[in-house]
């Protein structure tokens, strides 16, 4: 799904009305009744409504969305929140047919604010996409008793004070809502970590803008809705055989770290690669045949970390179909050699993670002997290690989106939404997952997926896309059986589904 600027929403506004065609006002119409579809289905009447509305086409929503919850028996009390002088046209449509049905109260000094009750809902229109600086005055006033309350908060489109594309300053006043009802597409801003207490749950419900519009409209951010991972994921013909799905190689473990090698091959091998060869150092060779027995071991001459030599003679790196390195493999001066030799003579994408970051931030000079489209797992430290400090969220995302395109490789930045950066500088942010895979060795599992995904042939933006979004998946499966605060790397391995 792709997401949006503000200013392209604009345009995909003024499209839809001018090419389906449909009046503003009834455009305005259906987003109120689809945001109460939604609303209906969560909160029954026996709950009052307080909603806070501006003078904008976000407060036209909000009345609207007042008159139909009230037609359907909800008790709700309406607040016009007098910021400025000036009111939008269709928000004085909606004023006027309100007006017929209710007694409205405004809000133009802190004295006039109601008190909020726990048991209410607050519907919080007052700013929608249109605010384009700090909220100060009376909405400030509003918004901060809002957040006071005891009640559940419901954001119309987006939170009063929240930009949708640009980063807010340290002191602004943001509504921080239970909900966010967004329309159509998601806002960037939803995505980033430094606004989730400003969005919640966020839904997005579909009031039909123009699909030929978004089709049109370039952007570099995406949002890997479930359809778009089902379609990536390819079906199996009748007549493979494991030589079809590529043989992988992982380069894993040290000593006190030989965990982490078993986690990533048992993951590659529940992800579909067809053979799987792990080197490790010596110590970890009987613990990795006796955990996976599926799986060839390479032990290294070294008795605890890699150093890429082996007594038992194998195939040469180059003839891997995938590789990936990292897990558990520690820092030492023998596995920076065997980083060297690898990147030096693989020519195929990579995934390259936990220590192999670190190594490549200490060796600078190895960033350019990364196989092109490789891929690249690093969490937010190991990406600032590897670029620089960022002062926000929007700088974090455009020094990713450069280092992707220098390097020409895919980034997988870790994180709630996780941010996958392709070599052409777009960005997917991933819609699985949740708050319990934040334990140690997921990052490993994640690993060995993806080296069997490119080892299968998907590409590396697939792969990364796909993989991602399956591992988040499986954490979500883990979370609903057995709860997010248990969950472990191997529920997560074993959750993993590819149907
Ligand atoms: N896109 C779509 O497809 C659809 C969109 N719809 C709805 O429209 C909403 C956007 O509406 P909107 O453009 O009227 O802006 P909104 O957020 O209500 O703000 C109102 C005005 O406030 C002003 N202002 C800005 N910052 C300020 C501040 N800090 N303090 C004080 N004033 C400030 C600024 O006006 P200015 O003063 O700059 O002239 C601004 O124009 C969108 O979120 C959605 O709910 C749906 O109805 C249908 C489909
Ligand atoms: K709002």
């Amino acid at each position: 799904m792709k997401i949006l600027s503000v200013e392209q929403i604009r345009q995909l506004d003024q499209y839809t009305i001018q090419h389906e065609p449909i009046a503003p006002i009834n455009l305005m119409e259906r987003a109120a009744q689809t945001f109460v579809d939604w609303f209906t289905a969560r909160f029954t009447t026996s709950y009052p409504v307080k909603l806070f509305c501006g003078l904008g086409n976000n407060g036209g929503d909000g009345l609207a969305i007042a008159r139909i919850l009230m037609q359907q028996g909800y008790t709700i009390e309406v607040n016009i929140v007098r910021y400025a002088p000036r009111e939008s046209d269709d928000f004085m449509h909606n004023h006027r047919r309100l007006k017929l049905l209710t007694t409205l109260n405004y809000i133009e000094q802190p004295n006039n604010i109601p008190a909020i009750r726990h048991n209410e809902i607050v519907i919080d229109a007052i700013f929608g996409s249109g605010l384009d600086r700090p909220v100060d005055g009376i909405a400030k006033s509003v918004i901060e008793t809002i957040n006071r309350a005891p009640a559940k908060v419901v954001s119309v489109d987006i939170a009063s004070g929240l930009y949708p594309d640009k980063p807010n300053g340290p002191d602004d006043v943001i509504i921080e809502p239970d909900y966010t009802v967004t329309f159509q597409l998601p806002k960037i801003g939803f995505l980033l970590p430094r606004n989730s207490r400003y969005v919640g749950q966020w839904h997005i419900i579909d009031i039909k803008l123009s699909k030929r519009f978004i089709d049109q409209t370039p952007t570099p951010y995406f949002y890997t809705t479930p359809e778009e991972a089902r379609l990536l994921l390819r079906q199996r013909e009748r007549f493979s055989h494991k030589g079809t799905f590529g043989h992988a190689l992982l380069l894993v473990g040290s000593y006190g770290k030989i965990g982490a090698g078993v986690l990533a091959a048992r993951a590659c091998l529940r992800s579909g690669v067809g053979l799987l060869t792990v080197q490790a150092p010596r110590c970890g060779y009987a613990v990795l045949q006796t955990a996976v027995p599926e799986a060839m071991c390479r032990p290294d001459t070294h008795q605890y970390v890699l150093s890429g030599q082996s007594e038992i003679e194998g195939i040469p790196y180059e003839e891997f179909t995938a590789i990936g390195v990292g897990p558990g493999i520690g820092k030492a001066p023998e596995t920076a050699n065997m980083l060297r030799t690898l990147l030096s003579q693989y020519r195929n994408p990579l995934v390259i993670d936990a220590d192999a970051l670190n190594l490549l931030a200490e060796n600078r000079d190895l960033m350019s002997l990364i196989p092109e489209h490789s891929i690249l797992t690093p969490h937010p430290k190991e990406f600032e290690r590897l670029t620089q400090k960022w002062e926000n969220d929007y700088d974090k995302l455009e020094i990713l989106c450069d280092f992707a395109r220098r390097y020409r490789i895919v980034v997988v930045l870790k994180g709630a939404h996780t941010a996958i950066a392709t070599p052409e500088g777009d960005i997917h942010f991933n819609s699985s997952g949740n708050p319990g895979l934040s334990t140690g060795g997921t990052g490993d599992v994640l690993t060995g997926i993806l080296t069997a995904l490119l080892a299968q042939g998907y590409d590396s933006v697939e792969a990364a896309v796909l993989g991602v979004y399956q591992h988040g998946l499986a954490g979500d499966l883990v979370g609903r059986q057995r709860g997010q605060i248990g969950m472990t790397a191997t529920d997560v391995l074993d959750a993993l589904r590819w149907s």
